[in-house]
């Protein structure tokens, strides 16, 4: 069998629930106003809506459209690759590890048509040390609907100098000068 690097090894635990993190049904607020997956301030942007689940979970909607194109009428794959990122990113947000994706794993399962709306769940696997595994997919139409796209990720702890040493010095300076296009939950900054 194939030794994927998203195989959780036998020092891992399984991942908790911090205290503090937002309760379930709670929609998480973009990270950073021009994030990509999440940002209302990027018009290119896939403008993702993620709700807090009961556990170690999180679950979005994401409206395919015609700017969403590989294939005529059907999804680019690194679009749903993207969109999978994004919510297993955001499990950050109830483990409170403020990470970066160092592995994505994705399985195209069935093709996507333009006009679906996927229905897309993430959850923690396991944490060891600063890594942490998770898993999501991606269902056709209806939260139980057929998967078309599934994804195996590991991500990595990291502190804010990754993102203040390596981020392009002009968006740095942004937030410094408008803090609010970077989310504060509670008593912690969410990463950029
Ligand atoms: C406070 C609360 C906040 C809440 C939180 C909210 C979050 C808000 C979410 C935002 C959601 C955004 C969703 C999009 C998320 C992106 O898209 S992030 C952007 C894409 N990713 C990147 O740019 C990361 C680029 N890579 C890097 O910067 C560095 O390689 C990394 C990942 C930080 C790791 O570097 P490093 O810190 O020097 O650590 P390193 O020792 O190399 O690796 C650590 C461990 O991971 C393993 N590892 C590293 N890479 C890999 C790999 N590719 N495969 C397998 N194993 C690996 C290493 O083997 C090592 O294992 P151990 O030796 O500990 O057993």
């Amino acid at each position: 069998m194939t030794a994927y690097r998203t195989e959780i090894p036998p020092d891992a635990v399984a991942p908790t629930r911090h205290p503090d993190a937002p309760a379930p049904g709670f929609v998480l607020p973009t990270h950073y106003a021009n994030c990509f997956g999440c940002g209302p301030g990027q018009p290119h942007g896939l403008h993702m809506r993620i709700v807090v689940g009961e556990g170690c979970d999180l679950t979005a909607t994401f409206d395919v459209t015609e700017d969403h194109q590989g294939a005529p009428g059907l999804a680019h794959g690194g679009l749903l690759a993207s969109a999978l990122d994004e919510i297993l990113g955001m499990l950050g947000h109830l483990t409170r590890m403020s990470c970066v994706t160092a592995r994505l794993e994705t399985d195209f399962r069935r093709p996507v048509p333009v006009g679906t709306r996927l229905y897309l769940t993430s959850r923690a696997d396991a944490v060891a040390g600063r890594k942490l595994y998770a898993s999501g997919q991606g269902h056709l139409d209806a939260p139980d609907g057929p998967v078309a796209v599934r994804a195996r990720a590991l991500f990595v702890q990291v502190g804010l100098e990754h993102f203040t040493e390596n981020g392009r010095a002009a968006e740095i300076d942004a937030i410094g000068r408008d803090p609010s296009l970077i989310t504060h939950i509670g008593d912690y900054t969410v990463n950029p």
